[in-house]
C-alpha cells in the first residue's frame, strides 16, 4: 500500500471573492507524511490561506487540495487533521481546564496527559480563565487542544509569533518529540527562518500565490552556494547555474546559486544556511538600484 502525501494540490487555485483576484494560482506540490515541514512566504503571500484550505475552512476555487488523501473539511479528514489558525478561537469565559474538558468531549481520541503536560509546562494554572491569559498563554492552550486531538496531521498558522524565546524553544521541541514519536505530520508557518534549520525537514515556499519551492530542506540548502568574485566573471554564472539573487557592488559581485555541476571562474564558495537560501527565494524578483551607489540587486 503507497503512503498517501500529507498534502497534495492540483492546480490548486482560490480567490476570496467570485470576482476579485487570484490569491493562489495554478499551485502543484506535494509534501509527504511524516516530515515537519516549514511553509514560508512574504507577508499576503498567502500562507494562511493555504493552510485553512487544508484545514477545510474555506474551499478551493480551481484545481484540488487533498490531506491524506482526504477532502479537507469532511469529517474523514477533520478527524485526522488538527488546524491551530492564528487567532485561535477559544471561548474567553472558560478557565483552562474547562477548555481541555471541551477537547475530551469534543474528540474521540484525546491525550488527556498530554493536553495537560503542554499547559503545565508553560506554568499556566489550570483554574486560569482563557480571557485573561497573554497571547503566547493562549497560543500554548489552544496547541494543546490541538495536540491533545492526537492529529496525523497539525497545521499551524505562525504558532511562533507570541511565544518568548525560552516558550518558543520548548514549543519546538514538544512538535518535534510529537513527529518522531508519533509519526505526526505537522505543517508550520513561520517568518522565524533560523529556527528552522534545525526543526523543518522539508520546506514549502509561497511567491506571488505560486509555490515556488516543494522540497526536503537539507537538499535545498546543500544545492545552493554562496558566492562572491569580480563582476567580470558574473557572465560564467548564467548556465547550468540558476541564478537565484544576485547583487553587484563596485566591482565586486555575491551571488546565492543553485549550482548543477562545476563553477566556471575564480569564486569564493560558502555553503549557505537554509535561512539564507530561502531568504534569496523570498528576495528574487525585486531588483533594486541605488541611485549613485554603482550598486544593483538583481535576480534571474
Ligand atoms: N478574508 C479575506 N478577504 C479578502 N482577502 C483576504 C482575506 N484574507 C486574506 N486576504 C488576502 O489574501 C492574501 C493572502 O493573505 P494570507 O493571510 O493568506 O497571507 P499570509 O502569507 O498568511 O500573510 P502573513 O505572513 O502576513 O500572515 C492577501 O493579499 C490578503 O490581503
Amino acid at each position: 500500500m503507497t503512503v498517501p502525501d500529507a498534502l497534495r494540490a492540483t492546480g490548486l487555485g482560490f480567490r476570496y471573492r467570485a470576482k476579485g483576484g487570484w490569491i493562489l494560482r495554478d499551485c502543484e506540490f506535494a509534501v509527504p507524511t511524516g516530515c515537519i515541514t516549514a511553509l514560508v512566504g512574504r507577508n499576503g503571500a498567502g500562507k494562511s490561506t493555504l493552510l485553512q484550505l487544508a484545514g477545510g475552512l474555506l474551499r478551493a476555487g480551481a484545481g484540488e487540495l487533498r490531506v491524506l488523501d482526504a477532502v479537507p473539511g469532511t469529517p474523514e479528514a477533520r478527524a485526522r487533521v488538527a488546524l491551530l489558525t492564528q487567532d485561535k478561537p477559544l471561548y474567553p469565559r472558560f478557565t483552562v481546564a474547562d477548555t481541555l474538558t471541551m477537547g475530551e468531549k469534543l474528540n474521540t481520541t484525546w491525550d488527556r496527559t498530554g493536553a495537560e503536560r503542554t499547559v503545565r509546562e508553560g506554568g499556566i494554572a489550570p483554574s486560569a480563565r482563557v480571557g485573561e491569559l497573554s497571547p503566547g498563554q493562549r497560543t500554548r492552550v489552544a496547541l494543546a487542544l490541538a495536540l491533545g486531538k492526537r492529529p496525523e496531521l497539525l497545521l499551524l498558522d505562525e504558532p511562533m509569533a507570541d511565544l518568548d524565546p525560552v516558550a518558543r524553544g520548548e514549543i519546538m521541541a514538544t512538535l518535534m518529540a510529537e513527529a518522531a514519536e508519533r509519526g505526526t505530520t505537522i505543517v508550520l508557518s513561520s517568518h522565524v527562518l533560523p529556527e528552522l534549520e534545525q526543526t523543518c525537514d522539508w520546506v514549502l515556499l509561497l511567491r506571488d500565490g505560486r509555490i515556488e519551492l516543494s522540497e526536503e530542506a537539507g537538499e535545498l540548502r546543500d544545492s545552493h552556494a554562496l558566492l562572491t568574485g569580480h563582476r567580470d566573471q558574473a557572465g560564467n554564472l548564467a548556465e547550468p547555474h540558476t541564478v537565484v539573487r544576485r547583487r553587484d557592488s563596485g566591482r565586486q559581485t555575491t551571488a546565492l546559486i543553485r549550482q548543477h555541476g562545476p563553477l566556471r571562474g575564480d569564486w569564493h564558495v560558502e555553503r549557505p544556511r537554509l535561512e539564507d537560501v530561502l531568504v534569496g527565494y523570498l528576495q528574487a524578483g525585486e531588483t533594486q538600484r541605488t541611485a549613485g551607489a554603482g550598486r544593483t540587486e538583481a535576480a534571474a
